[in-house]
């Protein structure tokens, strides 16, 4: 069973008016690790229920709690749950998307506002934070939502949905919800459902689909040291007392090379080496080391073997520095010495690791490093966040139904990926509901989610509504033959 004709022409006829919408939700910047964007957060929630609503979702918007962040305490944005159909001989698709986003100012380098979705008419761009990661996404299934509600068209399967406000920031209380839900038994949210779709990742480069079963976890630190009572004045305390920057700058350098190996003992010797037929999986894959140096916007691979550059990514843990808070950052040359400084790190971890068995490790050996620069210095080591990493078995009829309408849309045969990036509430969905979870990304790979100039391609986001609308008739029509 293909999408009706008719449900295809809807999308092609209405695609200004979902850009719109998008440009609606760009506008909101729902930033959810900065304490001051909560509000927008929270509207952002709104906004989008209002939509699922009107579209004949039944929704409840769910208080998770709060926490502390930036020293204060907040209440956490609620989550969204929805379902439309209860139609006991249709399959029943959980969809999962966050509408919470990176922070974007234009002072990091953005060509154009982030938080107005700037249409590059030449090139069919949509620029905004937000428009590939993941508020596109989200949008497809309104958009479909919509075309069935306007076409006076059935859907093809039961839908639910679980939308949330914090990915972005580690998924809070999102676990806790879901297995709250799932406690519930017959009666729980999440009750009676076949399998999940995820739409939050990007194709490996700008020409052909991708279908994902696999993402890396996540552990974020942050070391904290502090000596001196106030930011002091080089000339006076400089070679006078210990500083705080320079023991920061000393430990974070004894991380990772410059190679990308990680210096912690255990971490990267966790993970075993591929074997032939692993490789060859890598080596079979659409993708060239032009199209990561195209994506990242510089010739820097850290190998010139498309392989190794992928199993970097993809089924190797990687260690990266993201900042210094209390840094002095700005313009000029200011001669201080930062009293308190917080260096940022994470490690993306793949199978068998996690935050529990790597945390430890990670503690340990920073301690230690700590201890052999004789600092007076206080070092305290916080763990912000972290999430499991999470591989599916991708011989299954969610699967299928997801290439299935990939070539039907798109007349390719995707590829099959992991992803680098982690989206924490995954394995809770994969082990809480025992179901077949699927990634299946509208964006491409140079869409620079989390970077500057965020976009996701006009086409994207229209054949990609057509994607996720035809994966749902695809479910339908593998699951009634079986
Ligand atoms: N599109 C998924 C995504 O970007 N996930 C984030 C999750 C995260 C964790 N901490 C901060 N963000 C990612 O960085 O992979
Ligand atoms: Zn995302
Ligand atoms: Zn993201």
């Amino acid at each position: 069973m293909s999408a009706p004709a008719h449900f295809i022409d809807f999308i092609d006829n209405n695609a200004d008016k979902f850009i719109q919408r998008l440009a609606d939700a760009v506008a909101i910047p729902s930033i959810s690790g900065d304490a001051s964007r909560r509000g927008d957060v929270v509207k952002m929630a709104l906004f989008l229920d209002n939509q699922l609503k009107s579209y004949g979702v039944e929704t409840k918007l769910v208080d998770l709690g709060e926490h502390t962040l930036e020293g204060q305490q907040l209440k956490l944005p609620p989550a969204i749950l929805g379902k439309i159909g209860t139609d006991p001989k249709k399959k029943t698709v959980l969809i999962y998307g966050h509408f919470d986003v990176q922070p974007a100012e234009l002072s990091d380098g953005w060509d154009t506002d982030p938080f107005t979705l700037t249409i590059d008419k030449a090139t069919g761009r949509l620029i905004g934070r937000g428009s590939s990661d993941d508020k596109g996404p989200i949008l497809g299934w309104v958009n479909i939502l919509e075309a069935h509600k306007s076409l006076g068209l059935e859907l093809p399967v039961n839908l639910k949905f679980c939308f949330e406000g914090m990915e972005e920031s580690g998924s809070e209380g999102l676990d806790d919800l879901i297995e709250s839900e799932v406690k519930k038994g017959k009666g729980g949210w999440f009750d009676g459902v076949d399998c999940v779709c995820i739409s939050d990742n990007y194709w490996l480069n700008t020409r052909t689909p991708a279908i994902t079963y696999g993402l890396r976890g996540l552990t974020y630190f942050k070391l904290n040291i502090s000596g001196p009572g106030r930011d002091l004045h080089s000339g006076v305390f400089g070679r006078t007392v210990h500083e705080p920057m320079t023991d920061l700058v000393k430990l974070m350098s004894r991380l990772v090379d410059p190679d990308g190996k990680i210096l912690i003992p255990g971490v990267d010797e966790m993970v075993d080496a591929p074997s032939e037929a692993e490789r060859a999986i890598y080596d079979n894959l659409d993708y060239n080391i032009a199209d990561i140096e195209e994506s990242a916007g510089s010739a820097t691979a850290l190998s010139s073997d498309k392989a190794t550059v992928l199993m970097g990514r993809m089924r190797y843990p990687s260690l990266s520095i993201h900042g210094i808070e209390g840094a002095f950052h700005g313009v000029g040359a200011k001669t201080v010495i930062p009293a308190h400084v917080g260096g940022k790190f994470s490690i993306r971890l793949v199978p068998p690791q996690t935050p529990e068995n790597i945390n430890p490790l990670v503690v340990s050996y920073l301690e230690a490093e700590f201890a052999k620069l004789n600092s007076k210095n206080k070092l305290d080591i916080e763990c912000l966040h972290g999430g499991k990493p999470w591989v599916e078995n991708f011989n299954h009829w969610n699967y299928e139904a997801a290439k299935k309408a990939t070539e039907a849309v798109y007349k390719k045969t995707p590829d099959l990926t992991r992803e680098g990036g982690s989206i924490p509430v995954t394995l809770t969905f994969a082990e809480s509901l025992g179901v077949n979870v699927l990634l299946l990304p509208m964006g491409r790979g140079d869409d620079g989610a989390h970077s500057t100039n965020e976009k996701l391609d006009r086409s994207n986001f229209i054949e990609g509504t057509k994607l996720l609308g035809t994966y749902l008739y695809e479910v339908a029509a593998i699951t009634s033959k079986a």
